[in-house]
């Protein structure tokens, strides 16, 4: 009698194992078009060390303009047309955040924080994050980027050769964390040293759409231990500053985002006795999302700029005519000039359309059953927004692989609402923050220095891939301007 019911469980669990491992090759009703399913792992047999980005092209031509994809059990719906993205972006279905086990381990092991963060808790840190920066963007940011530039050039060898390599990636982490905790590098230059090497090696290491974000259990195989030390060196850096905040903490002197952020958790206590949304993870995690999306992203941008200014001597040329003729050279760019400057704002466009960092978005989650665009997508498909793609669909840009910032001038400037910083209620919360830092970071390097490769040099424009892409290393000779007297 014992072996026949541990008979019939082996067969019940075999039964459960094939239907699970095998409904991942069955394509749902309604759903588009895409990739062979195969057993177990869906179709992500098709992105083994590429990123999607460089398939899409491909699968476009083959599936059509909306792609069905299964990463293992995860229904997935890539989104290519421009018109389709902005709409997906903003559909009030499709604000949730995937859920992934392998992806939380930065946030606590819990939905928290700004990018996995999808419920009311999400919600109010939002809100207030975005006022907070809001009062920050008006009294003191110009101050912090030029106290901080003026650090980061110093280091500059007039006419040498520089390896562009981590260089131009300490002012942006700087920025964000005076904001954040008020502290300057040289207070903790080990530490911040030691969490920014860390992330830096964890971002090019990880992918975004990889079997580990379904199947957690084979984290071990992707380098788990390299993220791992990366979360583990920025919450221990941000629980020391929490604590420091908290000891010297007084309501009537909110000097940072950390004093407001526990001035919140303060008000939750005072008015419903306990902390709702303001808790110490919540912290750790939005902290994390914050210094680790505004290092690395603004940086290689910058990056991507210089190496694209360097191959192009007549587009550096205007560059210096614009600000010697707003600017001049005898006073610091200040924010008020952005508007009276539309060549420098094309470049900055330009850089992040050519090679974005994030070249297909951050996904979201379908949180209802949704028809869309003639399909049917259940609850949690996840959705990918093919940005890069869309900012390089040869129907609609004109030599889309040439660094042209003359296309944000001349021609239709409803293409200025390339999408790269996500739209609507799920949007970037850095938008104006780099908008912001990339105007005065650029021209106050180029009001001072010129740029060139070294004779017979020509850099690799190939990204290199990771959760964000940015440059390889590349070579700039970086030269003092005549007559600037700053
Ligand atoms: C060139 C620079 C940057 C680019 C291109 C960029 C792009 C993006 C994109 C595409 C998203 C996803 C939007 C969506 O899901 O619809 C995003 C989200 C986000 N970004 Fe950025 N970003 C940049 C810099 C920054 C900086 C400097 C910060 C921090 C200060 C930041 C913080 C965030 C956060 C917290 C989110 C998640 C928002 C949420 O889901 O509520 N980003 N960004």
């Amino acid at each position: 009698m014992t072996s026949e019911i541990i008979f019939f469980l082996i067969v019940i669990l075999w039964t459960l194992i094939f239907i699970h491992f095998f409904k991942n090759c069955i394509r749902p009703k309604n759903f588009p078009n895409g990739p062979l399913l195969l057993p177990i792992i869906g179709s992500a047999w098709t992105i083994p060390g590429k990123g999607m980005e460089y398939l899409i092209p491909k699968w476009k031509k083959k599936y059509g303009n909306i792609i069905g994809h299964k990463l293992c059990n995860e229904k997935l719906v890539v989104l290519c047309e421009s018109e389709d993205i902005i709409e997906g972006l903003k559909h009030p279905n499709f604000q949730g955040r995937f859920h992934s086990k392998f992806l939380m381990q930065r946030t606590r092991n819990k939905p928290l924080g700004f990018f996995f963060g999808d419920d009311e808790t999400w919600s109010e840190v939002r809100r207030f994050t975005l006022r907070y920066l809001g009062v920050i963007f008006n009294t003191h940011l110009e101050t912090i980027l030029h106290d901080e530039l003026l650090q980061e050039f110093s280091v500059i060898r007039n006419g040498e050769i520089h390896e562009i390599n981590g260089m131009f990636m300490k002012t942006p982490l700087n920025v964000i964390l005076r904001i954040m905790t008020g502290t300057r590098r040289k207070d903790y230059s080990h530490q911040i040293d030691d969490l920014q090497k860390k992330t830096e090696k964890a971002f090019m290491i990880g992918r975004v759409t990889g079997i580990e974000l379904v199947y957690p259990l084979l984290k071990r195989l992707f380098h788990n231990d390299v993220q791992i030390d990366a979360i583990n060196a920025t919450h221990k850096f941000l629980k020391d500053r929490l604590e420091e905040h908290r000891k010297s903490f007084d309501p009537l002197d909110i000097k940072d985002y950390t004093d407001a952020f526990i001035n919140e958790s303060e008000k939750e206590i005072e008015l419903y006795g306990k902390i709702n949304h303001f808790t110490d993870d919540e912290f750790l995690s939005c902290g994390i999302d914050l210094l680790q999306a505004g290092n690395e992203s603004t940086g290689k941008t910058i990056q991507f700029i210089f190496m694209y200014v360097a191959m192009n001597e007549e587009i550096q040329n205007k560059l210096h005519n614009e600000i010697d003729e707003i600017i001049g050279k005898e006073r610091y760019p200040e924010l008020s000039d952005r508007i009276n400057m539309p060549y420098l704002e094309a470049t900055i466009y330009e850089g992040m359309r050519i090679n974005p960092i994030a070249p297909i978005g951050v996904a979201h989650r379908v949180t209802e059953n949704t028809n869309f665009k003639g399909y049917f997508f259940e609850k949690d498909t996840l959705i990918i927004f093919a940005l890069k793609y869309a900012m390089h669909d040869p129907e609609k840009w004109q030599n889309p692989d040439e660094f042209m910032p003359e296309r944000f001038i001349n021609s239709d400037r409803s293409k200025k609402k390339i999408p790269n910083f996500g739209l609507g209620k799920r949007s970037c919360i850095g938008e104006v923050l780099v908008k912001n830092f990339m105007f005065i970071y650029l021209a106050h390097f180029f009001q001072k220095y010129s740029i060139k490769l070294p004779h017979g040099y020509k850099p690799c424009t190939i990204p290199i891939l990771g959760i964000t892409n940015g440059p390889q290393p590349f070579k700039l000779v970086i030269t003092e301007r005549k007559n600037v007297t700053l």
